[in-house]
């Protein structure tokens, strides 16, 4: 849901920025429990991120929105995630598309573009919707340099 008020972490950080995005995407869950979720099918994803941080870049910015928007949209998109194989297979649960671990990989695709920054932030939460009664957040751990 766009515009919504989403859970907050606690962090000593001076800033935090939050961005809302969508994007549309299909996909499956190759797992016998999954049921009808094992067929191919699409969602209107709802994605908001948080970064945070204590020190501004030389715009100002802790880190751009555009830039947060162009990472995530723009790779998902329109697209079959099963397909996308440098982020997820059929043989590891650890990367089906599902929920949780796709709520994960945006982190991880915000972490790296992060790392390479001057003033480096943290991604600290992503919230991901996928339908309109289910969503995960994704919180990746202190130290944790996935
Ligand atoms: N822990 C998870 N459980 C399920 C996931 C998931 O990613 N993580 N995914 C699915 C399906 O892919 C489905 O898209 C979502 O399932 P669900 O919330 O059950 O969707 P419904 O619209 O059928 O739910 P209602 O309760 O009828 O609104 C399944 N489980
Ligand atoms: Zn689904």
């Amino acid at each position: 849901m766009m515009q919504q008020i989403y859970p907050t972490i606690p962090h000593p950080y001076a800033y935090e920025l939050n961005k809302d995005l969508q994007f549309a995407a299909a996909h499956y869950v190759p797992a016998e429990e999954a049921g009808n979720c094992r067929k191919l099918h699409g969602h209107t994803y709802f994605a908001n991120i948080t970064v945070a941080g204590d020190t501004l870049d030389s715009a100002g910015f802790l880190v751009n929105f555009s830039i947060l928007k162009r990472l995530i949209h723009e790779r998902f998109d329109h697209t079959v995630l099963n397909d996308d194989r440098e982020s997820f297979d059929d043989q590891h649960p650890d990367r089906f598309p599902t929920t949780e671990v796709v709520a994960r990989t945006i982190c991880d695709i915000v972490q790296r573009y992060l790392d390479g920054t001057e003033n480096k932030p943290r991604c600290l939460q992503v919230y991901l919707r996928e339908t309109p009664t289910s969503y995960c957040l994704y919180r990746p751990k202190a130290g944790d340099g996935r």
